[in-house]
């Protein structure tokens, strides 16, 4: 069902659009009631207007006012320039919703008017086709209500979950980054079937539905992955080779690093911020 809540995105880039185009696709919101406004690249606005109707005004301030919900969805080393720029305007009614990695919500509480409530969220670009795994925190001045209307605009392109602020960082190492570690182990595959003789359609082809076929075979059977592995592996067979090769290059270490890695890297974009915030 379209509801008539009226968003205003800050900024207008890669995430923005991505979470727009979902919106629109999920049929939950009219173009006409998502505006967005950005620093300076008018091109931009224009594009976006065309592509998926939706608004951008003259008056930025104007359409920041309108709107109930506000979007932040700015680069994290913009976010004081951008608070500053628009923060004032804010008001206790609108929910603020952020989408910025690492920035915790006492940051962006202390930027604007007292009262106003800030939701900290973790989207990931298959936002695009309402797929997106989307991890939601509340602020200091987050009702109920607030996150459950929170968790209605997100599940409308893909599927939430609440955990706690302290966990955002791991979340964001997780699954706001997720997508790239995919598609770096799809790069491989495709490679990997190529080298072995394979055309690059034949080997894109076969590794997208065998990527497809076990994320469903997860979701739907509900199995403990390494259980559905070991379905896969006959003794002395192809995969086992194949597996052996993976834990002599220490594969199962490479992923936990990666993850590690990212989410200090999460911390340390947030306490750029504000090093006496507690998180
Ligand atoms: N990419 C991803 O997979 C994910 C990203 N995120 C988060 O999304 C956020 C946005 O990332 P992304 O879309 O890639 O960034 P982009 O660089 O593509 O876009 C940033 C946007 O912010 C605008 N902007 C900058 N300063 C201001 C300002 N003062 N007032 C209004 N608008 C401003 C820019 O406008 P202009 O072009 O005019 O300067 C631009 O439209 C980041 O914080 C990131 O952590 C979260 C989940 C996943
Ligand atoms: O790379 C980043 O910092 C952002 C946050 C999660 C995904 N992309």
């Amino acid at each position: 069902m379209r509801h008539s809540e009226r968003y205003c995105f800050i900024g207008a880039g890669s995430m923005a659009e991505a979470i727009i185009s979902g919106m629109i696709a999920s049929c939950r919101t009219e173009p006409a009631m998502i505006h967005v406004i950005n620093r300076q690249d008018r091109e931009r606005l224009i594009y976006l207007h065309n592509r998926y109707g939706i608004q951008y005004r003259e008056s930025q301030q104007k359409a920041l006012s309108m709107a109930e919900v506000i979007i932040l969805a700015v680069k994290p080393k913009d976010l004081t320039e951008a608070l500053k720029q628009w923060g004032e305007f804010l008001r206790p009614h609108q929910r603020v919703v952020s989408v910025i990695a690492g920035i915790a919500t006492p940051y962006i509480e202390e930027q604007i008017p007292q009262g106003v409530s800030v939701i900290r969220t973790m989207p990931n670009t298959s936002s695009v086709i309402g797929r997106s795994a989307t991890a939601i925190c509340g602020g200091r001045f987050t009702k109920e209500s607030d996150l459950k209307a929170t968790q209605e605009d997100f599940n409308a392109i893909g599927t939430t979950v609440l955990v706690d602020e302290k966990d955002m960082d791991a979340v964001t190492a997780l699954s706001g980054s997720g997508p790239a570690y995919i598609y770096y182990l799809v790069e491989a595959l495709v490679q990997a079937g190529v080298n072995e003789g394979l055309s690059p359609s034949v080997s894109r082809q076969l590794t997208t539905q065998t990527l497809l076929g076990a994320s469903h075979m997860l979701q739907e059977t509900g199995e403990d992955p390494a259980v559905l592995r070991q379905k896969v592996t006959s003794p002395g067979g192809t995969t086992m080779a194949g597996i052996e090769t993976l834990k002599e290059h220490q594969f199962h270490m490479a992923i936990t690093n990666a993850i590690h890695h990212a989410r200090k890297r999460s911390e340390e974009l947030g306490a750029t911020f504000s090093p006496s915030i507690t998180k």
